[in-house]
């Protein structure tokens, strides 16, 4: 059966920028990109965007801070939490740089199957990544 990360891929080994697994993602983007032109006292994500970006990498440091802290002193669903927490910070700082998440998608579709430690002895003797 082929795997959702597998399904990235095309037969051609091209990357492919969504399916139905990040749904999701793409759908919080869309109102994060929304609240840009929201009123910050009514909207979180508009406040952030306010703040500016030093805010927005403030939280997604603190965010994945808590996250790891969760992993080993926390529960599972502590982890799971703070995960989404992560997630939607990182996704205000995507839209905050004009970043979309395909280009996040194609990313990791071109690593699949490109074994970490392979690239990690390749980027050692290039020091570039593969
Ligand atoms: N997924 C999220 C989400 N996850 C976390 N958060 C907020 O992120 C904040 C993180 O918690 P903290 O304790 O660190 O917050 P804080 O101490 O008040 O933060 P600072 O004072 O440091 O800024 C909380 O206010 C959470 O409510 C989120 N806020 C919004 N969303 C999504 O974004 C959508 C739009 O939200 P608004 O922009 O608020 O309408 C929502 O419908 C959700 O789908």
């Amino acid at each position: 059966m082929i795997s959702i990360i597998e399904a990235y891929k095309d037969d051609r080994g091209q990357s492919m920028s969504t399916d139905a697994s990040a749904a999701i993602l793409d759908e919080l983007f869309a109102v994060i990109e929304g609240r840009k032109a929201a009123d910050p006292e009514s909207s979180y994500t508009a406040k952030l965007f306010a703040k500016g970006r030093k805010k927005i990498a403030q939280k997604v440091g603190e965010e994945g801070v808590e996250c790891a802290i969760a992993a080993v002193s926390e529960t599972p669903d502590d982890v799971v939490a703070e995960s989404a927490d992560l997630l939607y910070h990182l996704m205000v700082l995507w839209a905050e740089q004009g970043i979309t998440p395909d280009r996040i998608y194609a990313e990791l579709g071109k690593r699949v199957g490109v074994s970490g430690l392979a690239e990690k002895a390749a980027r050692a003797k290039t020091g570039k990544p593969l």
